[in-house]
């Protein structure tokens, strides 16, 4: 495997680091590209964003906003059997997403103090659609769908045009297929700064989601330190394969490859106990990827990925964790022990028949998912990222009287007794009205 894939045959702890270092452009020159971009945007609005548009898109119009009637005459280009699997797919996305919805949790924590919660969708989100190297129509189901059934008032969609100011048709079938409010051609670190303060033609929303590359990635991180929340860092697509024997070398270089297509720094790494697995693998990669349209951008991709010969079971569950895999596919013999020690990563496929294809397209699942490591402290799009979470409270005199004490000690002993003086003057009333209740009652 050594002409594909970087090989590490058992390689120190210490090492692991390096080895599961992402290729990524440098953060300061990213935040530079971005700073210059969003400060433009907000100070000339559209005009800016149609200046970025021409630079980075060549296409040069300052008609940002795509009318209703131009989306549904390119979504009427779209070819009936791909019609039919976008509606597919929307079924299952649909089903996976209606099924999150949250058990009611309404109860008393003591008698009299009721406590309860309410799911409230998040009025207007921006959903950035990538559209660079490949029109990634499979997002629009896996943000759009979530977001209808949440019942978010408001949904921008924001994608590259082409050269003709044009989305792909399929971007325009799903977005009508999820009644996306509002689509607007504009890609890359300006669709996110527009998303962010909004101009004459993209409205601003409070919460912007999607995947994109890392101008795009960089450029979310930024609007969420401006006040405007994000799903999560989601860039450069990246998959790690555990198999050993009981993989077939054919499926495991697909999978490899596939997410290896995405872009020249997406990464991808394959780890084993069993090193015989090798010779297979690299084949079957050899094979495959001379056959690929895209096999430009996944070789530059395979230079970024790794194969790694680990010790046991032990190693390759801490490995995973210690990588936080945006895709985890497992295809060994210790599954279990893999996925009771699994922590860490974004989406899991198990076993020979589950590739990784499925959930970006099909299964259910959703394909927003964080990468770079970010597995370790986030969760992929799911029907909660589309929602506020509010609590509520009734509570009785009687429970005022249960709990009314603790919260004058602990507002006391905070040294703010303002809080406890609202507890306390109600606490006097209900005494009162106890007391006249047990004059009137031995009058
Ligand atoms: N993590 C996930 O959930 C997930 C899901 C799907 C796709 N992805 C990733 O999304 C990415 C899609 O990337 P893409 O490039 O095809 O599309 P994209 O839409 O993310 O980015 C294209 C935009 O980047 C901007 N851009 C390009 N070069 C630039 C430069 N030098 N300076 C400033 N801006 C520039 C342009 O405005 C262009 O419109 C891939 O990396 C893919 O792996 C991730
Ligand atoms: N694998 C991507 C997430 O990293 C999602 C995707 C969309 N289309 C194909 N793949
Ligand atoms: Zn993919």
């Amino acid at each position: 495997m050594n002409n594909i894939m970087k090989t590490y045959s058992r390689p120190q702890r210490a090492q692991w680091n390096q080895i599961i270092s992402r290729p990524q452009t440098s953060k300061e020159d990213l935040e530079a590209v971005v700073m210059e971009v969003f400060n433009a945007v907000q100070q000339e609005g559209d005009s800016a964003v149609s200046g970025y548009t021409r630079r980075f898109d060549a296409w040069d119009s300052q008609d940002i906003a795509y009318s209703q009637e131009a989306v549904a005459s390119q979504a009427a280009k779209t070819p009936e059997s791909l019609k039919q699997a976008i509606d597919q797919a929307y079924e299952n996305i649909l089903r996976f997403h209606q099924a999150q919805q949250p058990a009611t949790v309404d109860m008393e924590t003591q008698e009299g103090v009721r406590c309860w919660v309410e799911q409230k969708p998040i009025d207007k989100v921006g959903i950035y659609i990538p559209g660079g190297t490949a029109p990634l129509f499979s997002t629009v189901l896996m943000l759009g769908v979530p977001a209808r059934v949440a019942g978010c008032r408001e949904v921008v969609l924001c994608s590259p045009p082409n050269a003709q100011g044009e989305l792909h048709s399929a971007i325009c079938y799903a977005a009508i297929k999820c009644g996306i409010t509002t689509v607007c051609r504009v890609g890359g670190i300006q669709a996110i700064a527009a998303l962010t303060y909004g101009t004459q033609q993209v409205p601003a929303v409070y919460k912007i989601f999607g995947p994109g590359n890392q101008y795009v990635t960089q450029a979310k991180q930024w609007a969420s330190r401006l006040g405007v929340a994000i799903d999560m860092p989601a860039g450069p697509s990246e998959v790690l394969v555990v198999a050993d024997t009981t993989s077939n070398p054919a499926y495991v270089a697909a999978d490899l490859l596939s997410q290896a297509e995405h872009g020249n720094d997406s990464q991808v790494i394959l780890i084993t106990d069993q090193e015989e697995i090798a010779e297979g693998v690299q084949a079957e990669l050899a094979q495959q990827l001379s056959q690929l349209p895209r096999k430009d951008m996944a070789t530059k991709a395979l230079e970024n990925s790794r194969f790694v010969v680990m010790e046991d079971r032990e190693e390759l569950a801490d490995f995973v964790n210690a990588y936080a895999p945006e895709h985890l596919i497992i295809c060994h013999r210790e599954e279990a022990f893999l996925l009771q020690h699994l922590r860490n990563a974004g989406s899991v496929f198990l076993g020979n028949y589950s590739p990784e294809s499925a959930g970006d397209y099909a299964s259910g699942t959703n394909h927003t998912l964080p990468t770079n490591g970010f597995a370790k402290q986030y969760s992929g799009v799911n029907l909660a990222s589309f929602t506020k979470q509010i609590t509520y409270q009734r509570i009785s005199p009687t429970g005022l009287a249960t709990i009314g004490p603790a919260i004058v000690e602990m507002a006391e002993a905070e040294g703010l007794s303002a809080h406890g003086e609202a507890v306390r003057l109600r606490l006097a009333d209900i005494e009162a009205k106890e007391d006249n209740t047990v004059v009137n009652r031995n009058a």
